[in-house]
Parts: structure tokens; C-alpha cells; sequence
């Protein structure tokens, strides 16, 4: 069925139709078979990229005390947050140039660590050689890039946790050594067991999409895959209007609850955009059904959104996030994941996990 956008500013990369994909143009065996680091333009890369002149053209606004999140009236507020997965950026998240108000709740839900979600280190793994990339090694976060990634050091309260060590990233036992850390030893060797390629011509195909190698182990439930990587953008950034491919880095810093309910203190807007630069993650389609979450997380206090199997994944499956029902209704974009026969809207924000 034919898809269309409803958008005044097309994205460059994306085409209208829905047999026509941003990614048609690549050589799918070229991003992970030829050992090349760019591919028809779009550059493959191991850190965070920022783009300098976004970063110096545009003022973002001040923020002294960080912006508050409207009062919820959910009784059930605690849990709302825990291990609630972060979502696509939308279109209307992109044009308010705000992901976070509550008006876009249901598209852009991030999650904070709450202290239920994640008080413990995530499961660490033994690190080999063979799993190091160039950037774990040098620089994997350029400088210009930290302050940006950086959550406030004035953090309060216990909702905030670092993924490595388990401390407030404003502790002084957590430090940029846990991002390091993180990405070492917790990641599995996901590069290792996927390969990227077409998704089968039909009612499903999206494009390229990311499959579990035959032969390979698999993944296991809790898994850490992979750090969604790209370029970094500031709010109200040009880019994020277009792209197909951002996420909002936007992080819960502090959870407090008054008279009117709970209220939710956000660190600025940041926006991380794979559609220039960017790693396998950006090749991850959309499932009602998703075997892998996509978790806003921090270590060491840099910001950072994390690919976690939800379920043991099988070779020759594909993996699949959940964009939000915002990422379709905001592009005029049917879902055509395997959960249906017919092209459908997915649900709200439930997602069915089997
Ligand atoms: C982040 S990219 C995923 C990789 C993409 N398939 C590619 O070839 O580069 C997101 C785009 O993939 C397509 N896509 C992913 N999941 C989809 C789904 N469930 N239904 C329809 N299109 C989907 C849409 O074109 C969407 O804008």
C-alpha cells in the first residue's frame, strides 16, 4: 500500500512510497561485509558525531533550573516510569521543538531509571579482545561532544542511576570511566551475529532491516545489543524535522512528588540522528511485537539510548524496536510489521511483548 508523508519538508533521504526506502541506495553487504566506513554518504561510525555548526548557530535556551514535566495525575506514576523503553522522536515532538511535554506523552515517553528499574550494575560479561573497536580505545566521546551528552552534576534525589556501577552519576564513585566501562564489558558482540540486508518484497517489506546470522548463538533475554549512535543535535535543529532516524537523548534527572502529583525534572533537549552517521542500531525496523527494547539510559552521567533484547532471539529472526504510535501518525505512515497481515496502526503506547 502506498505510503504517504505528511510533511511540509520531506525528508532528503526518505522516499514517499512505500516500496522505496531511505536505505535503498546502500549496499547492505557493503555496511558490514567490506569493511568500509562510508557507505553511499552515510558514514559508519563507533562514537557519538556532533555536528559543529548546529551546535554554534543555534542558541538553545538557557536552563538554569530544569524545565518541569506537567503534574501526572497517574496514582500510579512510580511505575510508569520503570523500564518504560524511550521512543522515536515524532514529527510534532521534532516541530514544537520539545519532546517532553505532555501533550506528546504517548510518542515520547522516555524512561528515567527509577530506583526499581535499575539500583544494580546491568550484567556484565567478560571482555576479549576481539570485541574492541577502535573507539573504545581512543577517544569514544569527542570532547566537544561530553557537555552536551552530560547530565547536570547538580543531580538530586534517587531516581537517576548509573548503568555501570549502580551510583547517582553525581556520586563521586561514578565517573566517565563508567561510560567507558559500560561499553566495553556489558555490550554483547552484536556485530558479530547480524547481518544487514532487504526485508522480503510484500505486504512486510520496510526496507533494510537488521536478521540474526544462521549459525550464530542467538541472544539472550537482557541482552545489551548496542548504543544507538548518530549525530548529535540541539533543539530546534533543522535536521530533526527530517529525519526518520532520531531519537530523543532526553533523561529524566529527578522525580519528586508534591500535592499535585509527581513532577519531573528533564535535562535539555539532545537529539541523536542516524540518518548521516550512524551504526547498525539505525537499520533496526519497527514491531508491534518488538524482541528488542529501546531504553533512554546513563553511564557516568552521559546520556545515552541503549538496545536491550526483551526475549531470547533466535538465528534468522529480526530484530525489531518499537518506534511509538506517534513515529507513524506524525509521518502518515502505516505499520507493515509481521504483527498483522494488512498495513495497520500500531497500538498507543502498549506494546505487546511475547
Ligand atoms: C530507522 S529506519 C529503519 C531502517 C530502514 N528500514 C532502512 O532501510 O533504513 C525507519 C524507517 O524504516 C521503515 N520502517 C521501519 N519499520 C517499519 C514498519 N513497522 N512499518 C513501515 N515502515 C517501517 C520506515 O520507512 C521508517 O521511516
Amino acid at each position: 500500500m502506498p505510503q504517504t508523508r505528511a510533511t511540509k519538508n520531506p525528508p532528503p533521504l526518505a522516499s514517499s512510497s512505500g516500496s522505496q526506502h531511505a536505505s535503498d541506495k546502500f549496499e547492505a553487504f557493503d555496511w558490514l561485509g567490506q569493511n568500509r566506513s562510508v557507505v553511499q554518504g552515510v558514514s559508519r561510525i563507533q562514537a557519538y558525531r556532533i555536528h559543529p555548526s548546529r551546535w554554534t548557530q543555534l542558541t538553545r535556551k538557557p536552563s538554569p533550573s530544569p524545565p518541569r514535566r506537567p503534574p501526572s495525575s497517574s496514582p500510579n506514576n512510580n511505575a510508569m516510569d520503570v523500564d518504560t523503553p524511550t521512543r522515536m522522536v515524532t514529527r510534532s515532538m521534532a516541530r514544537k521543538g520539545g519532546a517532553c511535554d505532555g501533550a506528546n506523552a504517548q510518542g515520547a515517553k522516555r524512561s528515567s531509571p527509577s530506583p526499581a528499574a535499575s539500583p544494580r550494575p546491568a550484567r556484565r560479561r567478560r571482555t576479549t579482545a576481539s570485541d574492541k573497536s577502535p573507539a573504545d580505545s581512543s577517544d569514544i566521546i569527542p570532547a566537544a561532544a561530553l557537555p552536551i551528552l552530560q547530565l547536570p552534576s547538580n543531580l538530586k534525589g534517587n531516581d537517576v542511576f548509573c548503568l555501570h556501577c549502580g551510583h547517582t552519576p553525581s556520586s563521586s564513585k561514578c565517573s566517565i570511566d563508567c561510560y567507558r566501562t559500560f561499553r566495553n564489558t556489558h555490550f554483547v558482540p552484536a556485530e558479530s551475529k547480524i547481518h544487514i540486508r532487504h526485508t522480503a518484497p510484500g505486504a512486510h517489506h520496510t526496507g533494510l532491516g537488521v536478521y540474526v546470522n544462521a549459525g550464530s548463538s542467538g541472544f539472550h533475554e537482557g541482552d545489551y545489543l548496542g548504543e544507538y549512535l548518530g549525530e548529535l543535535l540541539p533543539l530546534g535543529a533543522p535536521e530533526v524535522m527530517q529525519s526518520d532516524y532520531i531519537f530523543t537523548l532526553d533523561a529524566v534527572t529527578r522525580k519528586t512528588r508534591g500535592k499535585r502529583g509527581a513532577r519531573h525534572d528533564v535535562a535539555p533537549e539532545v537529539y541523536v540522528d542516524a540518518a548521516q552517521h550512524g551504526n547498525w542500531t539505525r537499520f533496526v525496523n519497527s514491531s508491534c511485537t518488538p524482541n528488542v527494547e529501546a531504553l533512554a539510559r546513563q553511564a557516568g552521567r552521559v546520556r545515552m539510548v541503549v538496545y536491550r533484547a526483551v526475549r531470547a532471539i533466535r538465528p534468522g529472526e529480526q530484530l525489531f524496536v518499537y518506534y511509538g504510535k506517534g513515529y507513524f501518525t506524525s509521518r502518515g505512515l502505516r505499520c507493515l510489521c509481521p504483527a498483522d497481515t494488512k498495513p495497520h496502526m500500531p497500538p498507543e503506547d502498549e506494546i505487546q511483548v511475547p
